[in-house]
């Protein structure tokens, strides 16, 4: 078991993957045993709406839901180091992965579509998968977006069995690549800069537009 990190985590942990893949469950439980704050980004959309995600698409369309998105999450990138869940559709675009590899570390949860389809049956809160039959809407999505997931910094497998399992493989994960990154304080020891710099006040903050306008 992962008692301790080489390092401490310098930089938050953005988690992706399919719907079911286990990024809410485990994302919570990883930043319990790292000692930092978790968000789940869906669910700050849903504050930031003022209505569920179900709501959100029924009432204003999937546009609207990445357009929300986007900026929830650019927002949540320049909240302190944590541990960020996201949905399974914020990865696809161009621009969060952008802010996510400039200021974030990724992983990628990945799972086998069985798992997933057995995962997702057991809620309904999932608009994408009303729009045909779950596991073909998996299958194809899966298709589509696992060359995109395949960017992230990270891949970890999210297998059938306990949670705690995946929480300690994503750990051993993040713990592996923290000690191959040699920290800048080692390579040059005058340096006191931060693996980012402070945003620039004049176009950082607000970090991102009033997600509720
Ligand atoms: N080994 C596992 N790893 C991750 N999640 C698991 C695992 N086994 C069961 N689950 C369950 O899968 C369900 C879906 O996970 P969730 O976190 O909502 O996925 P996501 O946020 O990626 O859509 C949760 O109820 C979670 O507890
Ligand atoms: O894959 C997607 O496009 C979506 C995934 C969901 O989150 P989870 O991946 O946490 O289920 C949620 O953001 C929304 O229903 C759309
Ligand atoms: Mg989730």
């Amino acid at each position: 078991m992962i008692t301790a990190l080489h390092r401490p985590l310098p930089r938050t942990l953005v988690l992706v993957g399919l719907m079911g893949a286990g990024k809410t469950a485990v994302g919570k439980r990883v930043a319990a045993r790292l000692g930092l704050g978790f968000t789940d980004a869906d669910h700050a959309i849903e504050e930031a709406a003022g209505c569920s995600i179900p709501d959100i698409f029924e009432r204003y369309g999937e546009p609207a839901f990445r357009d929300l998105e986007r900026r929830v999450i650019a927002r949540l990138m320049h909240e302190p180091v944590q541990v960020l869940s996201t949905g399974g559709g914020a990865f696809m675009d161009a621009q969060t992965r952008a802010t996510v590899a400039e200021r974030g570390l990724s992983l990628w949860l990945k799972a086998e579509l069985e798992v997933l389809a057995t995962r997702t049956a057991k809620r309904h809160n999932r608009p994408l998968l009303r729009q045909g039959d779950p596991k073909a809407v998996l299958a194809g999505l899966m298709e589509r977006r696992h060359p995109i997931y395949a960017l992230a910094d990270l891949t970890v497998d999210s297998r059938d069995g306990p949670v705690e399992e995946t929480v300690e493989r994503v750990l051993a994960a993040i713990d592996a690549r923290l000690a191959a990154e040699t920290p800048a304080s080692e390579t040059d020891p005058g340096q006191t800069t931060p693996d980012h710099p402070a945003p620039d006040p004049l176009t950082a903050g607000p970090a991102a537009p009033d997600p509720t306008d």
